[in-house]
């Protein structure tokens, strides 16, 4: 597909993969715990672990970006060259993120990557940003999110840029959108994620008011699709996956691009806007010192 390619030579040339991971593991393989052959065998880099299960074409990708799966620049890159990996490797049809950390799917951007950094840094880490959604979001194999932890902001969008939603049902796992509370805006093609997955009035509400969605108001608001006991998460993941899979491909492909292709081209088009807008706006001194403000609360939350 020329969009997914132009996608592809953009994420090379705008993150310079290889360079940011020198000294890295990624592409390292090494056999499964009890694994055999080729079908057990595990890839992935220092921050994302790939279980491949070449029998069934489905690869289990897990955030391990201790404590709490922050979106650090690296994690970004190395997610998006993971995925990048199974896309290109035929054998895969199907991926289930998960988190390798306990209790935090993902805590969302990573905010000491935005917290007294230069314009510059901000501006190559929003572009890190806006390729792991558009990856994401446009990826043709099928993407289940097994939520097995908190899951807000930058968590969410990876979530809702998946095509099913599992949450483990713990009222610790809340999951949302909840940028306002930090005193920053979700941009647009967030926006438009959040609406073309709740509708609008809902996302007019849970956007403004920053809300963090214990499993069942999740469940009932259809931010998620189920909500199960959190030692079925995995095993739910994989029922959906099987669901999915069951279509075949071509035709689940171009569903998904014509319902997500319009959202996904509204960025394409202004990307360097909108990335100036995110940098110009997180670094205004006013927006720093909330920020600031925010991790500080969060360092001191501790014990
Ligand atoms: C612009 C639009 C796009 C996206 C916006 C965003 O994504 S902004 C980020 C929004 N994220 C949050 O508001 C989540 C903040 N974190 C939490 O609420 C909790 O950490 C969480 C995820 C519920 C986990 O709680 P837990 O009690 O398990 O961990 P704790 O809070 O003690 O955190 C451990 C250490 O991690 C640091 N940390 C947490 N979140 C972030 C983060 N997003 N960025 C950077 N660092 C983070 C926290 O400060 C602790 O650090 P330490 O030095 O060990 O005290």
């Amino acid at each position: 597909m020329a969009l997914a390619s132009g996608v592809r030579f953009a994420a090379r040339a705008l993150l310079r993969p290889w360079a940011l991971l020198r000294g890295t593991t990624l592409g390292r393989t090494e056999p499964a715990a009890g694994g055999g052959g080729d079908g057990a065998r595990r890839f992935g880099s220092q921050r994302v672990l790939v279980e491949p299960d070449a029998a069934s074409g489905v690869a289990v990708m897990k955030l391990r970006n201790p404590p709490v799966n922050a979106l650090s620049l690296e994690l970004l890159t190395e997610l998006v060259i993971s995925l990048e990996k199974l896309e290109n490797d035929k054998t895969f049809r199907g991926v289930i993120l998960t988190s390798d950390c306990p209790r935090v799917f993902c805590a969302g951007l990573d905010l000491t990557e935005i917290c007294g950094r230069n314009p510059a840094h901000c501006a190559e880490y929003w572009k890190a940003m806006q390729e792991l959604w558009l990856r994401t979001y446009l990826s043709s194999l099928v993407l289940v999110a097994a939520i097995n932890g908190a899951c807000p902001a930058g968590g969410c969008i990876i979530a809702l840029s998946c095509d099913c939603r599992v949450l483990a049902d713990n009222p610790k796992y809340r999951i949302g959108l909840n940028e306002t509370l930090l005193g920053i805006i979700a941009p647009f093609w967030l926006k438009d994620t959040y609406v073309n997955t709740i509708g609008h009035r809902a996302s007019e509400q849970a956007l403004q008011l920053g809300s963090l969605f214990p499993p069942a108001e999740a469940l009932q608001v259809g931010l998620v699709d189920q909500v199960v006991p959190e030692d079925q998460v995995q095993s739910t993941a994989l029922s959906e996956m099987a669901r999915w899979l069951a279509v075949p491909d071509h035709a689940r492909q171009l569903t998904k691009n014509m319902m997500r292709k319009a959202t996904a081209d509204r960025l394409l088009r202004q990307r360097d806007a909108d990335t100036q807008n995110f940098v110009s706006f997180v670094c205004r001194d006013s927006i720093q010192k909330s920020l600031q403000a925010y991790l500080e609360k969060l360092r001191q939350r501790k014990g």
